[in-house]
């Protein structure tokens, strides 16, 4: 029997309802991830917080990380909800269940859950196996009856369940109907190649569950982009264990995503299959684990998306002004997200009314400003100026059009940046900027300031912020965090219209500008204003 388990009791929702995440195994199959243990914990950790009932750490015994992340598991993870699942296969043709020491390494694990991976499919018996469809079951039952009997529960993953029922149906019931019989709690029918349509799914499910007795489970890749779609087309045939991994990272196009499926049980079919208060974690944990994957967030995935609640165009704003739900199919925070208004030349008047709400600007009885603002933007935009992603561009743009507004911090007289390439290979930039500032008494102050950088504009701004300085101390603690070029189009030559958006910090917090011209220096000199500008008036105390 089971001596050491690695977690606590689950805390149930009031569904009998399996959500069952594979990250840390089907997920680690995505090309290009490769989690440490210590990653593997975390995203684990990170799993059990979205309320999931079974987390399937790996294969261990075929991988040594994973062999060491059970081993770890039983005094590092303490989970709430989940529980931790061994990932592994059938015993080996002609090999006894208690000599193959693939099956004692899932046992070794001391996870509470082992799931198999059990050939369904004749083909794959006879061709990738080459064995016969007697012994495939042989190797079911013992695996399982060996398995349960040393008291761990028990799944089956039927691999290329669909594709086999095509081929013989008779043989994939044959094999769910030999998992339960041994013991086994749920039959997975996996799409293992992802070439199925949720029609011919929802088909199959019903077909099947008329002729098997126990809990039915579905793992779905998404080679035809519909793992979600058929995941859930399953569960409304009747399967109740559901396989996804997170942001669906998976072999090749990967799997259903579990946070698109969770999405989607609760609010939309009405399965509260993880507990109330885990759901406005859905956010959070996709990007977290992405992180730990290293991966770059996908901002439109669904539900957990940047973009996923952001809003353009300026009708749907419009509409959005008078009721958030005319054009949201959910309340963002309900999965932990936030809608957003973005302000383009798509924008309308109730854009960037909705903008400078969320920007905490009043723009009560503005009609002429707000006006103005949608003008100077189309315009803007249609010369490469793009404030999606500068807010803080925008912001000062919107309060330039208000009453009393400020005046800018300074005059320019001139700017002049080098680069000078030395003997031995270093690379020096140097900038001189000459401006007027307007003193705290009301004087005209000119001001000449030279600095170096690694690069023009990183010398440009500490000549910049060394002029200022003494008029706005807030700047000695400002710095660039990012700086992103884009050209817009070539106009002949060397030419082009460049869009800059620079990133900046004060350490509390970061704000984006952006800048345009044909002169890349002349582009980030409009942003690198702006970024500082931003700094004195909103930033500062
Ligand atoms: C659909 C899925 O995604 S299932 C998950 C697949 N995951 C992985 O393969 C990742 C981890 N895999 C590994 O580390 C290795 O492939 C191992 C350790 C499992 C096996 O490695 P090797 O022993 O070198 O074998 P190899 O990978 O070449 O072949 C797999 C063997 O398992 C057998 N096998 C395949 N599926 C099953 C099954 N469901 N039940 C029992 N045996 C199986 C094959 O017949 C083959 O046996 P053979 O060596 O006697 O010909
Ligand atoms: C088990 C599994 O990952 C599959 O069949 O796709």
């Amino acid at each position: 029997m089971l001596t050491d388990p690695v977690l606590t009791d689950p805390v149930p929702t009031d569904l009998d309802f399996h959500v069952f995440d594979t990250t840390l195994r089907d997920g680690a199959q995505r090309e290009g991830v490769s989690y440490s243990v210590a990653d593997k914990l975390a995203v684990a950790r990170l799993l059990d917080e979205v309320g999931v009932g079974f987390i399937e750490g790996g294969w261990p015994g075929a991988l040594p990380k994973d062999t060491e992340f059970f081993a770890r598991a039983r005094t590092e993870l303490q989970l709430r909800h989940a529980q931790l699942v061994a990932f592994g296969a059938t015993r080996k043709a002609g090999v006894r269940v208690e000599d193959d020491p693939q099956v004692q390494a899932l046992l070794d694990s001391g996870a509470p859950v082992v799931c198999i991976v059990a050939k369904s499919d004749v083909r794959h018996v006879r061709e990738a196996l080459r064995t016969t469809l007697e012994e495939n079951l042989a190797m079911v039952a013992d695996t399982v009856s060996h398995l349960v009997a040393a008291g761990r529960r028990v799944f089956v993953d039927c691999e290329h369940f669909f594709d086999g029922y095509a081929v013989d149906p008779g043989y994939g019931v044959r094999v769910l109907a030999t998992a339960f019989a041994s013991g086994a709690e749920v039959g997975v029918m996996c799409d293992t190649n992802g070439g199925m349509l949720p029609m011919g799914v929802a088909r199959v499910v019903a077909d099947v569950r008329g002729q098997v007795v126990g809990r039915l489970g579905i793992h779905c890749q998404d080679d035809t982009g519909c793992a979600v779609a058929n995941s859930l087309a399953a569960v409304e045939a009747g399967v109740t264990h559901v396989q996804g991994t997170a942001n669906g990272y998976g072999e090749r196009a990967g799997n259903a995503d579990t946070f698109a499926l969770i999405g989607n049980l609760v609010t939309k079919m009405g399965l509260p299959v993880v507990p109330a208060e885990c759901l406005p974690e859905l956010t959070r944990v996709s990007a977290a684990i992405a992180e730990l994957a290293n991966i770059a967030p996908d901002d439109h995935q669904p539900f957990v998306g940047a973009s996923a609640f952001a809003h353009k165009a300026g009708l749907h704003a419009s509409a959005i002004k008078v009721d958030p739900q005319l054009y949201n199919h959910l309340d963002p925070a309900v999965v932990g997200n936030d809608m957003r208004i973005l302000v383009t030349e798509m924008a309308g008047r109730a854009s960037v009314e909705l903008k400078g709400r969320e920007l905490g600007v009043d723009l009560t009885g503005q009609g002429d400003a707000i006006g103005r603002v949608v003008d100077q933007v189309k315009v803007l935009e249609a010369d490469g100026w793009s404030f999606e992603a500068a807010d803080a561009s925008f912001e000062l743009l919107l309060r330039a059009q208000l009453p009393g507004a400020p005046e800018p911090l300074f005059e320019l007289e001139s700017y002049r940046t080098s680069v000078e390439h030395w003997g031995n290979g270093v690379v020096v930039s140097e900038a001189t900027v000459k401006v007027h500032v307007h003193t705290a008494t009301g004087e005209r102050e000119r001001v000449i300031s030279t600095a170096e950088g690694n690069g023009p504009v990183n010398a440009l701004d500490n000549a910049l912020r060394q002029a200022l300085v003494g008029r706005f101390p807030a700047l000695a603690g400002v710095s660039l965090a990012d700086y992103k070029v884009r050209i817009l189009g070539w106009n002949g030559g060397t030419s082009a219209t460049t869009r800059v958006l620079i990133d900046s910090t004060d350490g509390a917090g970061e704000w984006t500008t952006v800048g345009v011209h044909d002169n890349i220096v002349e582009a980030s000199w409009h942003a690198l204003v702006d970024a500082l500008t931003y700094a004195v008036r909103h930033r500062a105390g």
